[in-house]
C-alpha cells in the first residue's frame, strides 16, 4: 500500500489530508474497517457516543469487515449513532433507499440499538424530509449526542464515511448544482438529482466540512479522472468539482483509493 500525507493548500486550517492506495479491493476493506473502529474507540472514550455518516453506494460493501470478527465483539455498538449524507426520497424498504442498503449489508448484524440510527421520515416530501431531518439534528446537538463546530457554528459529526460519483458528486451534491452552494441550512433536499432516483435529501457542505474526519472511499478506474482532478495541485478554480468543495475546517481527510482510482495521477 502506497501512503502520502499532504496538507493541500485548500485545506481548512487545521486540517489534514491523507491519500491510501490499495493494491485490492479487501486490503481497502481491512484498512477501512480497522479506521472506523479506532475512531469508535477514541470517540466512545472521549465524548461517550460516536457520531457516523454514511453514504450509499459502494460504500457499505466496504464496510462489510465492521460485522465479521473481530469488530463485532470488540466495537462498542452501544456507542454509535448513525446518519446518512444523503438519502433517496422512497419508502425505507424500497430497493433504491440507502438505508436500506446499509441496513442488509452492515447495519442488520451489528448490534447498534435502534433509536440511534437516524433514517429520513420516508412519509414526507423530499422538503418535509429534508427539515425533519435537520430538526432530529438539532435535538441530538441540545441533548449533546452531536458535537458543535466552535468554529463554523454547524454540527460536526465524528466521520463520515463517503463514496464519490464518477462525475465528482459526493452526498447529493452534483456539479453545477446550486445546492452545491447552499451555506445556511443543515440538511436540503434535490427534486432534480442527475443520478436517479430524482429525489433526495443530503447534507450541506458547510455540515460536510466540519467533520472530524472523512473517508473518502473511491475504487476503479471510472472514477480516475475526478480523482485526478480533485488530488492534482491547482489553482483556485471556479468549476470545481463537489469532492474538491469537500475541504475541512479542522479535521482529517483520508482517501481510501486503489491502483484503478489513481491511475491518472502523475505523481502517486
Ligand atoms: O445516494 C447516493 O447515490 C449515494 O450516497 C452517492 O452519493 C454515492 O455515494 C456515490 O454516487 C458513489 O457511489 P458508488 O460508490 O456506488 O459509485
Amino acid at each position: 500500500m502506497a501512503t502520502d500525507s499532504a496538507a493541500p493548500a485548500a485545506s481548512g486550517a487545521g486540517s489534514k489530508r491523507n491519500l491510501l492506495i490499495f493494491d485490492a479491493e479487501e486490503d481497502l476493506a481491512v484498512s477501512l474497517a480497522k479506521y472506523t473502529a479506532d475512531l469508535s474507540a477514541k470517540f466512545a472514550a472521549e465524548r461517550g457516543a460516536f457520531t457516523v455518516v454514511l453514504s450509499g453506494g459502494s460504500l457499505i460493501e466496504a464496510l462489510r469487515n465492521l460485522a465479521e470478527p473481530p469488530y463485532l465483539e470488540t466495537v462498542d455498538w452501544s456507542k454509535w449513532h448513525v446518519f446518512w449524507v444523503d438519502e433517496r426520497v422512497v419508502p425505507k424498504d424500497h430497493e433504491d433507499s440507502n438505508y436500506k442498503l446499509a441496513l442488509d449489508g452492515l447495519l442488520a448484524k451489528v448490534p447498534i440499538p435502534p433509536g440511534q440510527v437516524y433514517a429520513i421520515n420516508d412519509a414526507l416530501s423530499a422538503e418535509g424530509a429534508a427539515d425533519d431531518y435537520e430538526t432530529v439534528l438539532k435535538q441530538l446537538v441540545k441533548n449533546g449526542v452531536l458535537a458543535m463546530s466552535t468554529a463554523t457554528g454547524f454540527p460536526r459529526f465524528d466521520v463520515m464515511l463517503l463514496g464519490m460519483g464518477p462525475d465528482g458528486h459526493i452526498a447529493s451534491l452534483f456539479p453545477g448544482h446550486p445546492l452545491v452552494k447552499e451555506n445556511q441550512k443543515w440538511v436540503t433536499h434535490i427534486k432534480d438529482s442527475p443520478k436517479p432516483p430524482p429525489e433526495r435529501i443530503t447534507f450541506t457542505f458547510p455540515v460536510i466540512n466540519s467533520s472530524a474526519y472523512v473517508a473518502m472511499v473511491v475504487t476503479g478506474a471510472g472514477k480516475a479522472g475526478a480523482v485526478q482532478k480533485a488530488l492534482s495541485d491547482k489553482q483556485a478554480s471556479s468549476d470545481l468539482l463537489p469532492v474538491e468543495m469537500a475541504i475541512l475546517q479542522d479535521g482529517e481527510f483520508t482517501w481510501f483509493t486503489d491502483k484503478e482510482a489513481v491511475s491518472m495521477l502523475q505523481n502517486k
